[in-house]
C-alpha cells in the first residue's frame, strides 16, 4: 500500500526543504519507499476534512491504508520502525539514535522556533527589538552544546540514523538567518545531510511542486 502525505500546496519558502513534508519525505527515501502526495491549501487545512487527519490543521500528515498519522517526528519513526535504513538494529544504538530524534524537536527546535515567532509573528511589537538578542542567545547555546558533541564526527552517534535526519532538519530552519554558519561544524553537519541522494531526491521532489508549474 502506497503511503500519501500531506505537503503545502503554497508554501513562503517556495519549496527549499523547510517546511516539515521534507523530513518525511527525505525519510521516505532513505527507506527506499515509493510515497503519492496530497498538496493542501493554508485555507483547506483549517477544514474539517483535514482536521480529521491533523488536529492542529497543518501539514504533514501520513496516510497508510486505515492508518493516519501526524507529526513530523513520529511519522519518521514509524517509517523507521517499519523499514531499514533510519534507524540501527542494535537495542542500544537504537535507543541512543530515538534519543536524538527526542533532542532535535524537545530541546534544539523549541529556541529556534522562538526565533521564526519573534521575527513573523511579533516583529510589529514595541518589544521586538529588545527581544531578539535574547532569542538569539537562546539558540547559540545550544548550538555551542550541540556542536561540542558532534565535533569531528560525521553524524551524532555511528551510522546515519532517523536522529540526524531530525536534527539536519531543525538545524536547516535555521540557515536564512545566518546563525547556522556562525557553526562551521554544524554548517558542516547540515551539508553532509544535504549531500545524501535521499535527501536531494526529496529536496528535488518538494522543489518541484513550485517550480514545475505556472504560478498562481
Ligand atoms: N510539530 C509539527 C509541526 C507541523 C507544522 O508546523 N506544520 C506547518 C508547516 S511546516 C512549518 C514551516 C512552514 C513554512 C516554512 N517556510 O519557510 O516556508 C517553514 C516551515 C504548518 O502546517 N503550518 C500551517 C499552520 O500551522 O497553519 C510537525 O513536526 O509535524
Amino acid at each position: 500500500m502506497t503511503p500519501t502525505i500531506t505537503a503545502f500546496e503554497s508554501s513562503p519558502d517556495r519549496g527549499k526543504g523547510l517546511a516539515r513534508d521534507m523530513r518525511v519525505r527525505w525519510a521516505l527515501e532513505e527507506a527506499g519507499q515509493p510515497y503519492e502526495v496530497r498538496l493542501v491549501s493554508f485555507s483547506a487545512m483549517k477544514e474539517p476534512a483535514h482536521r480529521a487527519l491533523h488536529p492542529f490543521g497543518q501539514i504533514p500528515t501520513y496516510e497508510e491504508g486505515d492508518l493516519v498519522l501526524f507529526e513530523s517526528g513520529a511519522i519518521v519513526f514509524h517509517l523507521a520502525q517499519r523499514h531499514a535504513g533510519l534507524l540501527p538494529n542494535d537495542a542500544n544504538a537504537r535507543a541512543r539514535a530515538i534519543t536524538w530524534m527526542f533532542a532535535a524537536v524537545n530541546t534544539v527546535e523549541p529556541p529556534i522556533l522562538d526565533l521564526v515567532i519573534a521575527r513573523f509573528m511579533e516583529g510589529d511589537k514595541p518589544w521586538a527589538e529588545q527581544r531578539l538578542p535574547l532569542v538569539k542567545d537562546r539558540i547559540r547555546k545550544r548550538l555551542d552544546e550541540l556542536s561540542d558533541r558532534i565535533g569531528e564526527a560525521d553524524w551524532l552517534d555511528g551510522a546515519f540514523s532517523a536522529g540526524d535526519l531530525m536534527m539536519v532538519g531543525v538545524l536547516l530552519r535555521l540557515r536564512p538567518s545566518g546563525l547556522l554558519d556562525e557553526y562551521p561544524t554544524l554548517a558542516a553537519y547540515v551539508a553532509r545531510g544535504e549531500a545524501r541522494p535521499a535527501f536531494k531526491r526529496a529536496f528535488a521532489a518538494q522543489l518541484a511542486v513550485f517550480t514545475d508549474r505556472v504560478p498562481a
